[in-house]
């Protein structure tokens, strides 16, 4: 196991958002979090980052406290990918990209050979090294997703955090940003924490699910806590989820039938 958050509590005012959060990711594991709009899923990954701080419990890295071991956040970096809105600075991809190796770079330093050379090798993982001198005011939204999760790349993350990468793109780049990331962690070893609104994804490409309820929250393997009953229960949608083979694989298709 990587990495493990223990009985995590968080609140914007006295009272608790989140209320008693477990759960462990372990490595090359793919874990999506799913719930409704504004049931706190974007402040777990901020939890998790160490952006916001658990009102109580905690996230450990190898068995180690987060917040207290500065030497267990060298050993597992993580990069941290946001809900991509749009840019009013004008900075280039390659010049964002290299934001992400801000603490590889001293205070005072410029670029090294070899933090360039990780930039580009992050640009050409994600496929935009075609566009890598455009503003990024310029890009599409999809273009403007990879270029986020390139610049996480650059900083050499051994758990990457997404939040919500798929949403508001085309049905076609949706699949693009599922199919980096699965490879990612595939071919980099890379471990997942990412956010989405589609059952679907969480069935297609995690291991493991968090189902983010009002007062309570299931964790476990992807295919027993995604089942039509939950969907009903967690998001009032009646749903179909059928088995469908494919190159070997038993892919899960999933089918709107009603909401309640
Ligand atoms: N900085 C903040 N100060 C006060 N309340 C906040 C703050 N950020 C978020 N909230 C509130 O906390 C709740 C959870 O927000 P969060 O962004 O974690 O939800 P979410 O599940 O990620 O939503 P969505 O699916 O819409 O992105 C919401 O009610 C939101 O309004």
């Amino acid at each position: 196991m990587i990495l493990e958050v223990k009985n995590g509590y968080y609140g914007y005012t006295t009272d608790n958002l989140l209320q008693d959060i477990s759960f462990t990711l372990g490595e090359k594991e793919i874990m999506t979090i799913l719930g409704q709009n504004g049931i706190g899923k974007t402040t777990i990954l901020k939890c998790v980052t160490g952006i916001l701080k658990w009102r109580q419990g905690q996230t450990l890295i190898n068995g180690q406290s987060m917040g207290s071991s500065r030497e267990a956040q060298k050993q597992i970096p993580i990069g941290y990918v946001p809900q991509a809105h749009g840019l009013s600075f004008p900075y280039t991809v390659r010049e964002l990209v290299i934001m992400g190796r801000a603490r590889h770079i001293g205070l005072f330093s410029v670029p090294s050979k070899k933090d360039k050379i990780i930039v580009d090798q992050a640009i050409d993982e994600v496929g935009i090294t075609s566009i890598r001198d455009k503003s990024c005011t310029q890009l599409s939204g999809g273009q403007l997703q990879l270029v986020f999760i390139a610049r996480a790349l650059a900083s050499e993350p051994k758990v990457l955090v997404l939040d919500e990468p798929e949403s508001h793109l085309d049905f076609r780049n949706q699949f693009i940003i599922i199919n980096l990331i699965m490879r990612l962690v595939r071919e980099r070893g890379l471990s997942c924490i990412m956010n989405t609104h589609y059952p679907e994804h969480a069935l297609r490409m995690s291991h493991t699910t968090l189902l983010l309820g009002q007062n309570s929250y299931l964790f476990g393997r992807t295919k027993e806590i995604i089942t039509e009953k939950r969907v009903e229960e967690y998001f009032g949608i009646k749903a179909k989820i059928l088995p469908v083979p494919y190159k070997g694989e038993e892919i899960k298709a999933f089918v709107v039938l009603d909401n309640i």
